[in-house]
């Protein structure tokens, strides 16, 4: 069976002291044969420390944006070469809260993947419907519009992605999608990768949205769910550790 991948998001939580026990907690914790992949995706501020603290260990590091330019008068971004200096494995990519609150468009999130893609950073490219898109019907139409415009712009990388589906009504709200729900997106964009490269079998998608140490095993049963992308429960070392246990 295909290795699952679980990432944290650790969205803007965290602080030295809090990263170094949470990262104690969590290496402490981990299976000895290590089934799955393990990453968080950190405050930039924080790389530095947590590249040390994840060293030796299964859990690659990951960040929250990438900038989608390579460098030069961009105030406040981050460049994919600046985070391939600190051993960037993945880079999160159109996360519904950037999204939402930065303005970012499926063009800014086409343009951040490939910048990430020409660092050897791997962008998990989240894309989500809103409740309101859901009960118009339009939840695939979403969900395909927003990956579309990567595909069309990292052409032949395209089996190089990760892909999270993170309905945005399901995010930090304790709603989880049910494991049928996800299924059925997770089946679109499947479908929707098939038709771009030969190899979509090998794009890990991944959930996100209120996953759970209770919910977790009935979703990552899912045959198209390769994975998640949790935010709140990755914040305990326990919590985590429960959802790496149910993707073993
Ligand atoms: O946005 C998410 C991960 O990127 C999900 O957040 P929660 O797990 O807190 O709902």
């Amino acid at each position: 069976m295909k290795k699952k991948l679980i990432v944290g998001n650790w969205k803007m939580n965290g602080g030295l002291q809090a990263n170094a026990e949470l990262l104690a907690g969590i290496r402490q914790g981990l299976p000895a044969a290590l089934q799955c992949g393990v990453g968080v995706a950190v405050p930039a501020v924080y790389l530095a420390q947590v590249q040390a603290l994840v060293q030796d260990s299964p859990i690659a590091l990951g960040v929250q944006d990438v900038s989608q330019h390579e460098k030069g008068a961009y105030t406040g971004e981050v460049s994919a070469a600046m985070l391939q200096e600190f051993g960037v494995r993945y880079a999160l990519v159109g996360h519904s809260e950037r999204r939402q609150y930065h303005g970012e468009t499926d063009a800014d999130v086409a343009h951040k993947a490939q910048a990430a893609l020409a660092k050897g950073i791997t962008p998990v490219v989240c894309v989500g419907e809103t409740l309101a898109e859901r009960e118009a019907g339009q939840t695939e139409a979403v969900v395909k519009r927003q990956l579309a415009a990567v595909i069309q712009h990292v052409g032949h990388c395209v089996s190089e992605l990760v892909v999270a589906y993170e309905p945005v009504w399901a995010i930090g709200t304790g709603k989880t999608a049910s494991p049928e729900q996800a299924q059925q997106v997770h089946a679109v964009l499947r479908a929707q990768l098939a038709a771009a490269t030969q190899q979509a079998d090998r794009v890990p998608l991944l959930y996100g949205g209120s996953m759970n140490a209770a919910n977790a095993a009935q979703l990552l049963a899912q045959p198209d769910i390769d994975g998640g992308l949790i935010g709140g429960a990755s914040l305990k070392a326990a919590d985590f550790l429960q959802i790496i246990a149910a993707a073993q």
